[in-house]
């Protein structure tokens, strides 16, 4: 939290979303762990919020859908409490195959009882880890300073990576049936929830240990029941639970099923890594910085952002401009990069295209989080296409729109310490900035024209900063893009639209 402390932009309130009802609506940012529910239902009531930062891994607690609908980024810290997830992890299995939570009760009701907690060795034993991401691997390193065989079963794992990190891939089957203990390390999802449940728990050696410090559900708690009763499972630890608290449940009463209160992350150094990581996540996103470790935004290193920024900028006027030009009903966007952009990272680049297509369009919150979401609600398609054609410049986006009966495309370039250019619009080439209030005039190419429209304007008082001209070919389809001062009104374009051989007047402010 330091860094939010030390930021004079940033009111901090500390409490409970049930005690800051009245408060809700205010909020921009919104920091939790695991305890704080963030529903549908209470993103209603926080219509103000921009970002909301878990200080940890696992999201389960926030209806990201929800989220991504409003146009709320979510960020999290996705390794923060790697090493103290691993090591309880570690700690877990330690205690559950030496009996050590048992044999510290017995001790503390004053037995002294040595034959009864006869445990095994770690030495020698083949660990099966399923899911192998972060922790997942840091648990692995760990069981072979250990001596023990690690057997890793996870589907997004590559071959590369395995090897990189010294372990073989095995399919799930592959891993229940020879593991002496399994530990799970997946996030909670359709696929891995019930993933140990009683068909695949009974593919597992009898004798088998068990570690749950990943969520609750991912072994299926209930399956478990008889197969610790029959002994088929020798033990069981579980930092998580499918309800937590989770109550009188029947496991607890289980002697060889031994359990923390979800304290993976609860120590000193990863509370303090991941307060860290979310806080200054935050501050980067306030400065409009990138976000690297959000969970529904493509995610950018700083150098990466640092190439795309220019785009990104370019791209959103591009979708401002056309989508007021085609103010009809549109099926399709199709964007092109040609030159230097085109080796780029272009999909945040045509989220922001998006956004800027849908922002006049739509009432609520449109950005890059929710732009894929919002077109897809109204039926409009988008695609990327990659070329060679660069029309002479070193790089050119080009954006064709697709509505009823009317195709319209729209080009442009980003000159480095110059600025965003169009340089192409509707069939004619042309070159203005796309900035501030612009006035479209398509006309017939005929002598006076420019002289007539500022004398219009002139008139009405509105000031002409700069004027562009361009035509399709000599006497026939022209164009005028001015920039003006101020907006002009429907009276001025009324008038302007009351000129001989002037065709259609539009204002496009970008
Ligand atoms: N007990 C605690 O206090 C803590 C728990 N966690 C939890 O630990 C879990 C792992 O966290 P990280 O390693 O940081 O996540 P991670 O995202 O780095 O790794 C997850 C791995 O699971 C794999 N996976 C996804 N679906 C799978 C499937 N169907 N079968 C097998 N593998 C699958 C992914 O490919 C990935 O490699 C998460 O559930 C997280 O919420 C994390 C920190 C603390
Ligand atoms: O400290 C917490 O909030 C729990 C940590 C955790 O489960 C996670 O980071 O996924």
């Amino acid at each position: 939290m330091a860094p939010l402390c030390a930021s004079a932009q940033i009111d901090i309130v500390q409490k409970k979303t049930t005690e800051a009802e009245e408060e809700l609506h205010t909020f921009d940012a919104l920091l939790v762990r695991s305890a704080t529910k963030v529903t549908e239902e209470l993103l209603e009531k926080m219509p103000n919020l921009k970002i909301i930062g878990r200080a940890g891994v696992g999201v389960d607690n926030i209806d990201v859908d929800a989220a991504t609908k409003r146009g709320i980024v979510v960020i999290n810290a996705p390794n923060g409490n790697t090493i103290s997830a691993a090591e309880h992890t570690f700690a877990m299995m330690a205690a559950l195959v030496r009996r050590i939570p048992q044999a510290h009760i017995s001790v503390k009701s004053r037995e002294w009882n040595r034959s009864a907690f006869v445990g095994n060795e770690l030495f020698g034993k083949k660990l099966g880890i399923i899911g192998f991401g972060r922790i997942g691997s840091e648990v692995a390193k760990r069981a072979r300073a250990f001596g023990m065989s690690v057997h890793v079963y996870d589907p997004f794992l590559t071959k590369e990576r395995a090897e990189k990190l010294g372990v073989s891939i095995h399919s799930l089957d592959e891993v229940l049936t020879v593991a002496d203990i399994i530990t799970v390390h997946t996030p909670l999802t359709k696929e891995t929830r019930g993933l140990l449940g009683t068909e695949n728990l009974a593919k597992t050696k009898k004798g088998v240990y068990l570690i749950n410090c990943a969520r609750g559900g991912i072994i299926d708690e209930q399956a478990l029941i008889p197969f610790l009763e029959s002994g088929h499972v020798a033990g069981v630890a579980l930092d998580v639970f499918e309800q937590e608290p989770p109550g009188d449940h029947p496991l607890l009463a289980f002697d060889n099923v031994i359990v923390t209160p979800h304290l993976g992350a609860s120590t000193v150094e990863a509370q303090l890594n991941v307060a860290t990581q979310v806080a200054e996540e935050l501050l980067h996103f306030f400065e409009g910085r990138p976000v690297t470790s959000s969970i529904n935004l493509p995610a950018l290193s700083k150098d990466v952002y640092e190439k795309i920024q220019a785009f990104y900028h370019l791209g959103q006027k591009l979708g401002l401009i056309a989508s007021q030009f085609m103010n009809i009903p549109v099926q399709e966007l199709s964007v092109t990069y040609a030159g230097t952009v085109a080796d780029l990272e272009t999909t945040y680049i045509t989220r922001s295209l998006l956004a800027g297509f849908l922002r006049p369009r739509v009432a609520s919150t449109v950005n890059e989080v929710n732009a894929a979401m919002v077109a897809k609600e109204r039926g409009i398609t988008y695609g990327e296409k990659f070329s060679d054609e660069t029309h002479g410049y070193a790089n050119c986006i080009s954006l064709t729109v697709h509505g009823e009966n009317k195709t319209f495309t729209i080009k442009g370039t980003h000159v480095p310490n110059y600025g965003d250019r169009i340089v192409h619009f509707d069939g004619v080439a042309i070159d203005f900035a796309p900035e501030g209030h612009l006035l479209y005039i398509q006309h017939q190419d005929r002598p006076g024209m420019i002289g007539k429209v500022g004398n219009v304007l002139g008139a009405h008082d509105v000031n002409i900063a700069t004027m562009q001209v361009g035509r399709q070919e000599a006497g026939g389809k022209a164009m005028m893009i001015l920039s003006l001062d101020k907006p002009v009104d429907d009276e001025v374009l009324q008038a302007l639209a009351q000129i001989d051989d002037i065709e259609t007047v539009k204002r496009l402010e970008a």
